[in-house]
């Protein structure tokens, strides 16, 4: 497996099915901002009232052949062994990126298990070996991002800018936050002392080259 985070801000996706793994899957493409596209001849109540709030488009109506065709990427969640088929061969041939919820042998991609805060995104997967484990692995880590990394990201964005003003190389920047943001600085973070923690950053920039 390869992974990547893939970039689909108002990308065509499509899911075909309206059941509990695509209500999943779809939760997970709004996350990331995809323009979606549900293929199902019926919904599960949660979905509908999703749909009726305008989070995606529904073509009330079971999957036909072309129906893929456009789409920058699709997930099929039906339980029809057939249409599972049918999509992956038309998306190989169409070049289009497919997730089969139950066979990972018909993937372009599978889905790992996720943790958002922010920026941060965190995941966790198993090679298809057990989801069930990379949802406790999941769990377990959440216990230890919720710490305050994640709002920690956004005066890292800046604290960048400004070590960018100040160390003028790639290889001395790389050099400068391997030895700068080290366990002590996320320990701070982890208890809370992010003025602290800022401020001992913000005082090796500046004494950079001193
Ligand atoms: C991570 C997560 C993301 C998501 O779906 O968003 C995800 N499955 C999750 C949960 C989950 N899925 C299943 C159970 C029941 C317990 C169990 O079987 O373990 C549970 C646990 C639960 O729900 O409690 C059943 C299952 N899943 C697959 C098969 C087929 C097979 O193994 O052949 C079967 C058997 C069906 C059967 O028995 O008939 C296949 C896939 N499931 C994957 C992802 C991909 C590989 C990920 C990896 O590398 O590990 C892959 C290959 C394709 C894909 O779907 O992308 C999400 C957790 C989200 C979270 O909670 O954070
Ligand atoms: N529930 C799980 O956690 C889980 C996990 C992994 C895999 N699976 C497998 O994934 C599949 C889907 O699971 P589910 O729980 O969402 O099932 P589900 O029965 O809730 O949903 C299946 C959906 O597929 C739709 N569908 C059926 N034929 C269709 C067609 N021709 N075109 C478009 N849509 C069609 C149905 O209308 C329904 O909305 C099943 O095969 C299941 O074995 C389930």
């Amino acid at each position: 497996m390869y992974p990547v985070n893939l970039i689909l801000d108002d990308k065509p996706c499509l899911v075909i099915g309206g059941g509990e793994v695509a209500y999943r899957k779809i939760q997970g493409l709004l996350a990331a901002s995809a323009k979606i596209t549900v293929i199902a001849p019926e919904l599960l109540e949660k979905l509908s009232a999703m749909h009726e709030k305008g989070l995606f488009s529904w073509l009330k109506k079971p999957y036909k052949q072309g129906d893929i065709k456009g789409f920058f990427l699709a997930v099929c969640a039906t339980d029809d062994e057939n249409i599972n088929k049918l999509a992956a061969a038309e998306a190989r041939k169409e070049h289009i990126l497919i997730n089969v919820v139950d066979r990972l042998s018909l993937c372009d991609f599978a889905m790992p298990a996720v943790i958002r805060r922010g920026d941060l995104l965190v995941t966790s997967s198993t090679n298809g070996k057990s989801p069930a484990m990379a949802r406790e692995i999941r769990r377990e880590l959440e216990k230890f991002l919720d710490t305050g990394y994640a709002p920690f990201i956004e005066k890292m964005a800046v604290l960048r800018q400004e070590a960018m003003q100040v160390i003028p190389t790639f290889r001395q920047r790389e050099e400068f936050w391997r030895s700068t943001l080290d366990e002590n600085i996320l320990k701070m973070v982890r208890e809370g002392k992010v003025k602290e923690a800022e401020g001992k950053i913000r005082n090796a920039i500046s004494s950079f080259g001193t």
